[in-house]
Parts: structure tokens; sequence; C-alpha cells
């Protein structure tokens, strides 16, 4: 197996373009990285053009890749476990020989959870399976012994999935609704018992005759029952915006009750009921599920610009890599591991909760081309992938032309793109509008606007809704990649310079918006090939996460 990061001397140091190396606009998180690259410094200066091993893990040949089982939408059908059946039973002991009913009742279906957790990286798991099913109640027995609880099922999903209810078959809301619309025709002819011939949903006694079953008075069905447990269900129909993990999952779908054992039914007139009711039916939803949040770190960059390299050279991945546009077509994750493996940190991060944090993750998206926000190249597919990622790191080949328009390009595109979805998200979301009107009729003759302000996203109902992202508004840095190449320290070095203008407000932010991430813009120097430079990326871009 080839090593994370290869061997070779000097790979630990900033070398590329050291008179460009600035430091760390944050606090200084790395520990062990510095000592080393300290150690090696001397020795650097003659490697900076090493020759790459033709068929390396940074270098392989464009057959040697795994193919991605990266998915990120999947469609499933949820059922929630029916009840169990009630019993018809009756006390008999020594001396008593037809006793009391005592059928118990039946037990409630499972439930239907989700959670999203961290860790899963993929939906492929579940886009595998089209039926996922909680287990039925028990049914009820003798001596009044209620039926076991159905078994739940848990789906547990990557942080960032979005939730969408397609479709849902809910048996007691439409048994319900026909008795509301029976109970308003009172003067029917069958009269308020009409609802007792529901022979389906009754269970009789085994041993009755055919006889005996057509002259059983049934009485008048119970009314249809939920579970306790549906009040906390997802108010339908279901949306959810699955950003943050989740401490305890949440019910899509609660089991159905368990049908009534025979003593529910004794009257002065029977004293001993030969029937008791089935369980209800569960509720059949069908869902979408939709991964936007791939990872940490989204590469934005142009066909063939290296950034499956890159990922090879920060990660284990083996993301397909070949001398052409568009090697590759679906996104490829690698996880960058922040210990050595022992638990034992090598730069110390953590999440927004505390948590330490012993990895990222980057994705690798195919490259991005002119028009791509109107759906050219792979274009929608890819930037629903950009909108999540929480920092963006713009890959940028040296060698190919000038990366300042190179990198303006790239954010022209990802620009219109977020222009577009917040004009869908707001025509779509439901809104909420507040709207001030003229305070005065001086206000009114200055002709001051009128404020209505349009909300959607997260609220107190809702609060798993869909947020309205800000790309401009996400960490961003630039790799600048294939610096090994000849004469590219000219073309770093304009970018360099732009990147401080942008910094300096002295030029406009890239993305042509107004709302925008204002620290410090990076542009680090890379040769992603020979590995040379990418630790410095993963210590810039635990910077950023942790910021
Ligand atoms: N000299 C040099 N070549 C590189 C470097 N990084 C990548 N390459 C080469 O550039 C070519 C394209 O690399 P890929 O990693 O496949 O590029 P990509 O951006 O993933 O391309 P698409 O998936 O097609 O968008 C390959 O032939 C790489 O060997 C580098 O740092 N230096
Ligand atoms: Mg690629």
């Amino acid at each position: 197996m080839h090593p994370r990061w290869p061997s070779l001397p000097g790979t630990l140091t900033p070398f590329l373009y050291p008179s460009f190396y600035s430091n760390s606009p944050y606090r200084a998180s790395r520990i062990f990285l510095d000592q080393c690259a300290r150690r090696h410094e001397s020795t650097t200066a003659e490697l900076i053009h090493q020759t790459y091993e033709e068929g390396s893990h940074l270098n392989p040949h464009p057959t040697d890749y795994s193919r991605p089982v990266f998915t990120d939408k999947a469609t499933l059908k949820i059922h929630s476990g029916a009840g169990g059946h009630g019993c018809i039973s009756f006390l008999r002991e020594k001396f008593i020989a037809f006793g009391p009913p005592n059928g118990g009742d039946g037990g409630t279906g499972g439930n239907v959870w989700i959670q999203a957790v961290r860790g899963e990286t993929s939906l492929h798991k579940l886009a595998r399976r089209t039926n996922i099913a909680a287990s039925r109640g028990k049914n009820g027995m003798g001596k009044a012994r209620g039926g076991e609880r159905g078994e739940d099922v848990v789906i547990t999903v990557p942080v960032g999935t979005v939730v969408r209810e397609i479709e849902r078959y809910d048996p007691v809301a439409i048994e319900e609704e026909r008795a509301r619309l029976e109970a308003g025709k009172q003067d029917s002819d069958d009269g308020p018992g009409s609802l007792k011939w529901s022979r389906d949903k009754w269970v009789l006694y085994p041993a009755l005759t055919p006889r005996d079953v057509s002259r059983t008075e049934l009485p008048r069905l119970p009314k249809p029952r939920k579970s306790a447990l549906s009040m906390s269900q997802v108010k339908a129909p279901i949306s959810l915006d699955l950003s943050k993990p989740m401490e305890r999952p949440l019910l899509l779908a609660a089991g159905a009750t368990g049908g009534l054992g025979n003593p529910h039914f004794v009257t002065k007139t029977v004293p001993r009921p030969k029937f008791a009711t089935k369980g209800e039916s569960g509720i059949s939803i069908t869902l979408e599920l939709e991964l936007k949040l791939l990872a940490d770190v989204g590469l934005v960059g142009l066909p063939n610009a290296g950034k499956s390299t890159l990922l090879r050279a920060m990660s284990r991945s083996r993301a397909r890599v070949g001398n052409w546009a568009f090697t590759t077509l679906q996104p490829n994750i690698g996880t960058v591991v922040l210990d050595d493996h022992k638990g034992r940190p090598q730069t110390m991060s953590s999440y927004e909760d505390g948590e330490p944090r012993t990895n990222f993750t980057i994705a690798d998206i195919p490259g991005l081309v002119k028009d791509a926000h109107l759906d050219k190249g792979l274009g929608i597919s890819f930037l629903r992938h950009v909108e999540r990622a929480g920092v963006l790191a713009f890959v940028i080949d040296l060698s190919a032309g000038d990366a300042t328009t190179a990198l303006k390009a790239l954010w022209k595109e990802v620009g219109e793109y977020e222009r577009m979805k917040i004009q869908e998200e707001r025509e779509d979301a439901e809104m909420d509008v507040e709207w001030s009107p003229f305070q005065s009729p001086e206000d009114a003759l200055a002709n001051r606007q009128e404020t209505i302000v349009l909300s959607s996203g997260p609220s107190f109902d809702r609060p798993y809704a869909t947020q309205i992202p800000s790309i401009a508004g996400k960490p961003w840095f630039v790799v600048a990649t294939k610096a090994d190449l000849p004469n590219t320290e000219e073309n770093f070095a304009k970018l360099k310079a732009y990147l401080q203008d942008v910094n300096e407000n002295r030029e406009a932010h890239p993305s042509g918006q107004v709302k925008v991430w204002e620290k410090k813009v990076e542009a680090i120097p890379v040769s992603a090939i020979n590995g040379h430079g990418v630790n410095r990326i993963r210590e810039w871009t635990v910077e950023l996460l942790d910021d």
C-alpha cells in the first residue's frame, strides 16, 4: 500500500515558492507537522522539481481506480408496523366451565425513525433498499396478556440529507375522515350502525359455525385509534433538512395500534362476546432522500485541473485520474485522518459542540464548465454539492492559462447558480411575509420604499425546513496546483497579488456579491502529483473548519 503522504524527503515542507509563503492569520494549531517541517527545511531547495514516479499512488494509470460507491439520491418506501389482533379467549378453570372473557389486546406495530449521524457519507446503502418496514405487533393472547410491540426501525442518514415526502397512505386517517363524513349524514338509510358490518375488521371465534357467524350481532366498530407516539410524528407532508447530527432520532411513521381483545365488548346482552377487533394497518410513506452536504471541503475546479490527484494526495482515495477532461463523472469522497491512527492527534481540532475532530472529508466533484448553472456539462448536479460543503477549495491549474481569470470564471458559475437557486427557493418555499407600511405621509412623499421581508427556512413549527444557503458566505481558499511545472511562478505571483487586492478590498469579491466571507483568502501552491505542499492545505482547512 502506498503511504498517505509519500515519504520523499522534504514532502512536509513549504518549498514550492517559499518567498510567497505566509503564516496563518489565525491561531497556530499545528503541533507535530511544524516540527517536521523545520527539520527538513534545509534539504528542500534542490527538491523543487522532483520527477514523479509513473504508476504511483499519485500518478496512477487511468485504469487504476476504484468505482465510487457514492450515491446522493434514494427513494424509499417506509412502512410502520401494523397492530396485532385482539384475542378471543375465556377464563376456564376447574369448576368454571364458562368463565368470563379474558382475551388480551394486540401489540402496537413498530415505528420508523430517522436520524442524521456523523460518519455516514453516502446514501448508497439506502439506495439499494426500496422498502423499509418496521415489524408488526404481536397478537394478544389468553389470560389477558397483551401482544408484544413490533420492533422499530431507525434509518441512519448522513448529515446534510434532505427528506421529502412523495406519497402517503395512512389508513387510520382515511378511516377517521370517512367516519367524520358519515357522522354528517345523520339520516342515512343504514342508521348509526352502518359500520358494524365491516366484517373484515373483526376477528371471530374460530369454533363458530357459518350459521353462528351469520347470526352474530356485531356491535358498532370502535373508532380508529392512533398510538400515543403518533403525536410526535413529523407533520405531514414531511420536509426535513437534516443539516446537523441529531442526538435522538425523529419519528417519521408511528406504528399502528393493536386490536381490542374480547373483554372490551362485554355488554349486558352479550356477556361472552365471541369477537375481537383486528389491529390497524400501518402507514406507508414514499420518501425521496437527497444528500446535499457531501463533505467538509468541496474541490471546485475546471476539468483536468488536478482535483482527483489532489484528493489522492490528501487521503487514501482511489479516485480516477486521467489527462483529459471529465475523468471524474461522479463525486468521490476522501477522508483525511487527523490523528496518527492510534488516537493521538496530529492537529488539534474540534467540532462546534466541542467534540474532537479526528478527520474531515473532501469531495472531489466533476469539473465545472461555462454555463454549468444552466445545466451544461454536469452542471446542476455538480453545483448542488458545492452548495453545502463547509469550505470551498478552488483548484486552479497553474499551467493552463491565467490563474486569476480561471478563478473568476469559477466564481461566476458558482455565483450564478446561487442566484438562480435563491430565486427558485423563494418561489417554492412557504414564505413568512413581514410588511411594514409607510409610517407617515412624509415617508410616502419621500417615496421611501415600504419594506417587505420575506423569509422562509426553519421556524418554530418547522425546525427542519430547508435553509437558503449562501455560497459566497463560505470560507474559501485557492489551491494552485501543478506548481512543479516550469514557468508557473509568474502566474502564481499574479494570482497572489489579485487575492491580496481582494483581501484589502481594492478588488471586488470574485463572486460579485456583497455579503461575502471577509477573512483573508490564501493561495496555496502545491504539486499534488509529488505530494508537495498538501499538508499546508490540511492545516489551513482545519483552521477554517474550526473558525
Ligand atoms: N505535473 C503535474 N501534473 C498533475 C498535477 N496534478 C495533476 N496532474 C495531472 O493532471 C491530469 C489531470 O488530473 P486529474 O486529477 O484527473 O484532474 P481532475 O481535475 O480530477 O479532472 P476531471 O476529473 O476530468 O475534472 C493528470 O494527468 C494528472 O497526472 C500536478 O501537481 N503536477
Ligand atoms: Mg477528477
